[in-house]
């Protein structure tokens, strides 16, 4: 296995232009192919979930072309739904921005598909999204085990009609079932069953559906109306935010150690819940100053924290890793679904940070940190997950550095991310 060795940094300051934002990008490329026109997407990210979700629309007979550097793609929509003629496997990888939604175009499709992906992506559900689908006249069949990939779907449409769906686990099961209600053949109301977690990612949706001509209403999050018997209609050019996740870890580095770190690409105009995280930042003792394109940290007096951080679980993660440098102790709430993302986030950032002599509490649903009386270098596990790579990078701003094994997972948001990092580090 390959390990990352990062000494410790004494000071870190610069500017960082944050590569494309997943979420973003994913949306971005699946309602272009079903839109009618040509669209032209710039700064889309170049990483393996958006690797996948290209891979998947040529194999369902979407033209598009790549430029050198990958960030720059002009796909030819399709102006309806998928059609294919043979019988199609798709792999996904652990990209659930990829499966979910995929999962439900292809219900709306015409085509025999199976969809699959690592073993991680075995074990992370889907049911709900199954269950929703049904109803509207989805054919969908487990291939391993009930209410996880994978799937087989035998498209052949969707109706209009009244679902519920659970919104208690993700929310990219609805956001699945937006981007594709309105091309059913009927209007289709949505129901949601149980606390919506990860709501920001609906506005992220709801945005993106509007810049592709389509509007919908809901009701605080909890009844959604879309209009039936539409089409996506191509904004012509798409630019792609900086990713708001990503940005998150050269943030909180200037809050830690000092210095000032600017990152472009995502600001007050931002449509991620993401940045957000500068605000959690701001709590704990950052000095944070926005644009409408930029954010820029300094080093403040960082104290420890207590905050729901259902709204934006991926950067709570890099929360929870400035909490060892934070004065007292710092508890992160209502992150149950930490559980079923790349790996079981709470359990292991449990066991990471306390390798590195941080004193930690793992609940069913939170986290409490308290600060090491001295930080220890560790070799930190990864279990595969990009965000404990990049989130463990922050170590290396103690007096102890730190070593990350397999540095490479990065590569499923941001493949050149400690090239990135090294660059602010001084
Ligand atoms: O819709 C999206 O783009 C995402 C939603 C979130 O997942 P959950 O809704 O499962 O929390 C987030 O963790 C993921 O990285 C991206
Ligand atoms: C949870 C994540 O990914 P996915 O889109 O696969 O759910 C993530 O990027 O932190």
């Amino acid at each position: 296995m390959k390990q990352l060795e990062l000494a410790p940094i004494s000071r870190v300051d610069g500017e960082i232009n944050i590569p494309g934002s997943k979420s973003i990008s994913n949306r971005a490329l699946l309602l272009a192919a079903m839109a009618q026109g040509q669209t032209t997407l710039t700064n889309l990210l170049d990483s393996d979930d958006i690797r996948h979700m290209l891979t998947a629309l040529s194999q369902l007979g979407v033209s598009y072309e790549l430029s050198a550097d990958k960030t720059r793609c002009v796909v030819q929509g399709l102006g309806k739904a998928f059609n294919v003629a043979d019988a199609q496997t798709i792999f996904l990888g652990n990209a659930g921005t990829a499966m979910r939604p995929l999962c439900a175009a292809l219900a709306l499709s015409q085509g025999e598909f199976e969809l699959t992906g690592e073993p991680r992506m075995e074990e992370r559900p889907i049911g709900d999204l199954v269950d929703a689908l049904r109803p509207l006249g989805a054919n969908i069949s487990y291939l391993k085990n009930e209410g996880f990939p994978p799937v087989k779907i035998q498209g052949m449409g969707l109706r209009g009609g009244s679902v519920e769906i659970a919104g208690d686990l993700s929310s990219q099961f609805l956001t699945a079932l937006l981007m594709v209600a309105p091309m059913a053949d009927g209007d289709i109301v949505i129901n949601i069953k149980g606390e919506l977690v990860s709501k920001p990612y609906i506005d992220i949706t709801l945005s993106i559906m509007k810049k592709f001509g389509v509007e919908v209403t809901h009701n605080r999050y909890q009844r959604f109306v879309v209009k039936g018997g539409q089409h996506y209609v191509s904004p012509g050019r798409f630019l792609v935010e900086g990713d708001a996740s990503s940005a998150s870890y050269f943030l909180a580095a200037a809050a830690i150690k000092g210095g000032s770190i600017k990152v472009t690409g995502v600001g007050t105009a931002s449509i991620q819940g993401d940045v957000k995280f500068a605000d959690a930042l701001s709590a704990m003792g950052a000095e944070i100053e926005w644009g409408e394109d930029y954010i820029i940290s300094r080093k403040g007096q960082l104290k420890g924290v207590n905050m729901d951080m259902n709204h934006i679980p991926d950067a709570a993660m890099t929360i929870a890793a400035a909490a060892v440098f934070a004065r007292g102790t710092t508890r992160l709430s209502n992150i149950y679904n930490w559980r079923i993302k790349e790996t079981d986030r709470l359990a292991a950032m449990a066991t990471e940070l306390t390798k590195v002599g941080a004193h930690v509490k793992e609940g069913h649903d939170y986290i409490e940190i308290s600060p090491p009386e001295a930080l220890k270098k560790a070799a930190i596990d990864t279990y595969n997950d990009h965000r404990m790579a990049m989130c463990f990078s922050l170590m290396a701003l103690g007096d102890a550095g730190v070593i990350i094994n397999d540095p490479d997972c990065t590569s499923k948001t941001f493949p050149n991310y400690f090239e990135a990092f090294s660059s602010i580090c001084h």
